[in-house]
């Protein structure tokens, strides 16, 4: 039988890492998850258990510790190149290097008090290789909102196996995860994700949907509209079904009004809008 080592990396997952930035009595924190990935020269541990090309998963995790001390963490865009660069530039084993980050927001609460904010987590995913090539991809998810009207959905397929009644009015409703990759260097990442996180929502309140799939299109389409620095924005809408509740037996109408919203199952609309001219993606998506 002959094989061989297929694509494989290695790396420190999760890392939670808090920042307290103390300038003056009023303090600043950043809560971040990182997840670093190395590839490379791997031949040989996998082979042989030859160790010697290995930068252990205990020392990338102390180096994004000892980062945020140095560095501070300001943009996460902007932390995950530092991680990504540095390890790439320091061990000439190591050729490619994947650092991905989620950020959990706080607001404030007084100069040294807060409070975590719902459950909206701002996510990236930087790549870096011994080319000297770097791929952005920032991102949210878990930005859950809601229509109460302008959604309708009719007009699909009828076979035998369809129970689904057409509607022209419904509630929508979705917890939207949301990635963007920046076509170069972004001058703001603060600002690229505000303005892409607008476009997303205002996309999403101002679209009068037959579909969650027009939605997400048109989501897509408004992001790149007024966000000249990102080329291609990915979308998954799990469709959180609010099935109006049969409220006969109790002799009382229901003209949604009443709603059960399902946990499961849900629709899962997934997909991608891309400007023609989008260079090719590379590794950012990986
Ligand atoms: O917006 C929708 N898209 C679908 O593809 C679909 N399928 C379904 O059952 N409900 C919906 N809603």
């Amino acid at each position: 039988m002959s094989v061989k080592l297929g694509p494989n990396r290695y790396g420190k997952a999760e890392t939670r890492l808090v920042h307290v930035a103390r300038e003056g009595p009023v303090h600043r924190v950043k809560d971040v998850n990182v997840s670093t990935s190395l590839s490379g020269d791997t031949e040989a541990v996998h082979l042989t258990g030859d160790n010697a090309a290995v930068l252990p998963t205990d020392t990338q995790k102390n180096t994004a510790y000892a980062f945020a001390r140095k560095h501070g963490v300001g943009q996460i865009e902007e932390f995950a190149l530092l991680l990504a660069r540095h390890f790439v530039t320091s061990h000439p084993s190591i050729h490619h290097a994947r650092v991905e980050i989620e950020e959990y927001g706080w607001n404030r609460a007084g100069p040294h008090s807060f409070v975590r904010d719902g459950g909206e987590v701002r996510t990236c995913v930087v790549h870096h290789d011994r080319q000297g090539d770097s791929t952005v991809v920032s991102g949210l998810q878990d930005l859950v909102v809601l229509n109460t009207t302008g959604s309708e959905f009719h007009g699909y397929i009828v076979d035998e196996y369809t129970t689904l009644p057409p509607t022209r009015d419904r509630v929508l409703a979705t917890a939207v995860t949301a990635r963007w990759r920046h076509t170069g260097e972004t001058a703001s990442y603060a600002q690229s994700y505000e303005r892409t996180r607008q476009a997303l929502l205002d996309a999403f309140a101002g679209t009068h949907s037959r579909s969650l799939q027009q939605t997400l299109y048109a989501m897509g389409e408004r992001a790149l509209t007024v966000c000249p620095e990102i080329c291609e924005v990915r979308l998954a809408l799990p469709n959180k079904h609010h099935l109006v509740v049969d409220l006969s037996p109790f002799g009382l109408d229901n003209d949604n009004e009443v709603f059960h919203a399902a946990d499961r199952p849900y629709g899962l609309i997934e997909g991608s809008v891309l400007r023609e001219d989008a260079p090719d993606a590379r590794f950012a998506w990986e």
